[in-house]
This record gives C-alpha cells, sequence and structure tokens, in this order.
C-alpha cells in the first residue's frame, strides 16, 4: 500500500489543535517556544527516551526557550501520586508561569502523567504530547484525558485538560517491543469495533503484519490516522465524557479491573482486548451482540496475538474493581456494548448471573496467560 508519509488530523472542540504523525515532526516544537525569549519548558520524558528528549531540548533551546528535561519512571510507576508531586517541585523551584509549557515524551502512562501534571499546575499550563508508543499516538496523547492512578483503582484521580498540538514521528513507534506494540492495537482494533470498521478489515487482511510498523508503513499510517479521527471526532463533540465520550471506553471496565487485580503488570491494551470480549460476551447474552460479531472479537485480536482470556478464580476482586470504574452511577454497573458493528449503547446494570456467566467464558476458554 503506498501513500502519503504524513498525516495530519485535526480536533475540533472549544480549543482545537492538530495531531500531526509524520517523520521530522519534532521540529514542530520550535514554534511552541514562545513570542517572549525564555518560555520554559518542562520536558516530561519516559525513563528510556532520552535520546528524543534531547533532541526535544536542543529544539526548543534553538528557538529560543529554556527547557528543563525530567526523566519519570516506565509505565504505570510513572502515574502515582508522588511522581506527580515531584514535578510539581521542579516547577516550582524553577518558577514556571502561566506562560511556560509541559512537553511529554514516552507512551500513554507518560502522557497521562505530562498532562495531568500541566492540567493541574497554577490551573493549567498549555502541554504538547510526543506519543512514542502506538497506543500513546492512537489513544492516550489524544483528546486531554490526563491523570494518575490511586490504591483504589485506575485513573481515578484527573482532569479534562487537551493538548495544544501532537507530534509523532512514526520512526519512534518502531522501537516499541512487539508485545507493547500489539498491545496498541487493542485500542485500534477497539475504534474498528465501535466506530470504523474499515480498521478491521485492514487488521484482518494481514494481522501479522498489522502488528510491524514496518511491515508496511503506509498502513500503519493509515491505522494510526483512522484510529485517531475516530477518537477526534468522538472528543470534538463530547470532550467531558457526558455522553458520546463514553464509547471510547468500550472493554474498558472488565479491563481496567484485570489491570488493578494485577497490580499493572498486564499491558493496558492486553487487558483491554479481554475486557471487549468479555462486555461482546456479555451483550450476546442478553440479546444484544449477534453471535458473528461475538466470534469476530475473538477472531480479530487472537489473530494479532492478543489475549482473549483471563484467569478462572478472580471474581470477586474483579467484581469489586469494577464497582469503582467511573462509568458506575451509584451502585449501578454501565458497561459500553454493541448491538451491531459501530452501533455503540450502554448496558445498564446487567443481572449479576450474566456477568459471572460473561466471565466464564472469558476464563474458561484457553487464552493467552503468558504475555505479563
Ligand atoms: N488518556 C487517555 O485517553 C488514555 C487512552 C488510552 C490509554 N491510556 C493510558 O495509557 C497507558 C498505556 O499506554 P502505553 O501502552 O503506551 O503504555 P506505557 O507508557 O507503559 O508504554 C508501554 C511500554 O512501551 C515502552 N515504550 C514506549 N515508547 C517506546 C519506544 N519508542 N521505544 C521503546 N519502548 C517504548 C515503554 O517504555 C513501556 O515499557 C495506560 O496508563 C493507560 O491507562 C490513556
Ligand atoms: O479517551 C477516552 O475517553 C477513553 O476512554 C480512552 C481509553 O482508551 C483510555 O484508556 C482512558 O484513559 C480510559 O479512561 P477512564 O476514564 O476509564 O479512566
Ligand atoms: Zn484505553
Amino acid at each position: 500500500m503506498a501513500g502519503p508519509v504524513s498525516r495530519t488530523i485535526q480536533v475540533g472542540g472549544e480549543r482545537p489543535y492538530a495531531v500531526h504523525v509524520g517523520p521530522g515532526v519534532v521540529e514542530r516544537l520550535a514554534a511552541h517556544a514562545g513570542e517572549e525569549p525564555g518560555r520554559q519548558v518542562l520536558v516530561v520524558h519516559q525513563r528510556g527516551r532520552e535520546e528524543l528528549a534531547e533532541q526535544a531540548a536542543q529544539t526548543l533551546r534553538g528557538a529560543g526557550a529554556r527547557p528543563l528535561l525530567a526523566a519519570v519512571p516506565d509505565a504505570e510507576s510513572a502515574k502515582t501520586a508522588a511522581v506527580l508531586a515531584g514535578l510539581w517541585d521542579t516547577l516550582g523551584e524553577a518558577g514556571f508561569t502561566r506562560s511556560d509549557l509541559v512537553v511529554g515524551i514516552g507512551g500513554g502512562a507518560t502522557t497521562d502523567l505530562a498532562g495531568f501534571v500541566a492540567a493541574t499546575w497554577l490551573r493549567g499550563v498549555e502541554v504538547v504530547q510526543l506519543p512514542t508508543s502506538l497506543l500513546a499516538v492512537v489513544d492516550a496523547a489524544v483528546g486531554g484525558k490526563t491523570g494518575i492512578n490511586t490504591a483504589a483503582g485506575k485513573n481515578l484521580v484527573g482532569a479534562f485538560h487537551p493538548p495544544v498540538e501532537v507530534l509523532c514521528d512514526p520512526a519512534w513507534l518502531t522501537g516499541q517491543a512487539r508485545a507493547d506494540y500489539v498491545s496498541g492495537l487493542a485500542e485500534v482494533i477497539k475504534c474498528g469495533f465501535i466506530a470504523d470498521p474499515v480498521i478491521l478489515d485492514l487488521v484482518e487482511a494481514d494481522p501479522a503484519g498489522a502488528g510491524d510498523p514496518l511491515a508496511d508503513p503506509a498502513r500503519t499510517l493509515e491505522l494510526v490516522a483512522r484510529a485517531v479521527q475516530v477518537k477526534a471526532d468522538v472528543v470534538a463533540a463530547d470532550l467531558t465524557e457526558t455522553s458520546l465520550r463514553e464509547i471510547l471506553n468500550y472493554g474498558h471496565t472488565f479491563g481496567h479491573a484485570i489491570e488493578q487485580v494485577e497490580d499493572y503488570r498486564w499491558r493496558h491494551g492486553d487487558a483491554v482486548a479481554v475486557g471487549m470480549v468479555f462486555v461482546a460476551e456479555l451483550a450476546h447474552r442478553v440479546g444484544l451482540l449477534p453471535a458473528g460479531l461475538l466470534e469476530r472479537h475473538r477472531r480479530v485480536l487472537d489473530a494479532v496475538g492478543l489475549p482473549t482470556a483471563y484467569l478462572p478464580g478472580r471474581w470477586e476482586q474483579l467484581r469489586a474493581a469494577m464497582a469503582r470504574d467511573k462509568k458506575s452511577r451509584g451502585a449501578t454497573l454501565r458497561f459500553v456494548a454493541l448491538e451491531g458493528l459501530a452501533s455503540p449503547t450502554r448496558l445498564v446494570a446487567p443481572a449479576e448471573e450474566d456477568l459471572v456467566a460473561a466471565y466464564a467464558a472469558v476464563s474458561g476458554a484457553p487464552g493467552r496467560l503468558d504475555r505479563v
């Protein structure tokens, strides 16, 4: 598949911004150096992404800004109150003002943290996100959901704080371990189920290739752009998740519960993959989802190497974690479910026996439980 090497997706809403995906986009940071000489920039970067952080700092410095690098722990270890407080201290000591900037560099865990530090410092400074994982470019860095985890659960503290720009060079994604990249594919496939079935067709046409960003760079760009477009359309219409935005949470009620029960040793996308099968089972059981579409969930996720099953014997913990899902209202569990392809709806207060049956269906069958 030949095609353009760069794509720009506009995200609408009150404060519109662009997602630029293409070679050399880091240079665009120069435009954020500010009109006043010496704009301070906190470059929050995941450990391991030092080279890119230094490149970003050089670009900013060259344009007159004063970057300050802050390395944060890898993956979910970054999304803690302690790491966040450390960044607040850094901002305070450096005297960051409202005209200064935060840049986030890394996977979704880091962009969530960087976005939240920007959202909270002086009640909000600008943030530019440089996602370096597939999951972060198609999902975490776009849309302005920022936050950290607490002992009670995933992303329980956060804010809606959209970035002013998102920049991703596809070359960054090629550094990811395959299992991490494939985890990001779960969110891409999610977008296929909830809104853009062409994504599913593309993945199903070559599932092994879809899991390798270099197998067909044009297809990689197409999948990224399509998933970002789905997210952009949704968040432009409902930034603060009053209703429509909930569809982006497809598979996350059970998925976040797995992450919590596993103490974040499971990759987010892997957990969401099982979560999508769980809610597809549930929706099929209550008569919403046709059998063929349930089967398609397992087929496409399995084809790219994502897990479709979780361990048995953990229902009590999972059920308790699901009760703390943000879509819950009081004691009422609410799921995003499908009644057809690209036709999301809500499944409210399902019977406990149906929940247990859906759990049995995802914990009885063999699945990939060895990806931790
Ligand atoms: N805010 C949102 O809307 C949103 C959406 C989806 C997911 N999320 C959050 O995003 C996180 C998951 O994102 P993720 O999968 O990117 O996780 P992550 O940030 O933990 O990154 C996954 C792994 O990939 C590595 N990695 C990242 N970029 C790399 C690169 N260029 N080269 C080599 N390794 C690289 C990381 O070091 C890490 O080990 C979760 O915390 C999830 O809750 C947020
Ligand atoms: O952007 C959204 O809205 C999403 O729900 C996207 C999800 O993929 C993402 O994992 C998000 O962080 C989950 O949000 P939460 O509100 O359930 O914590
Ligand atoms: Zn997610």
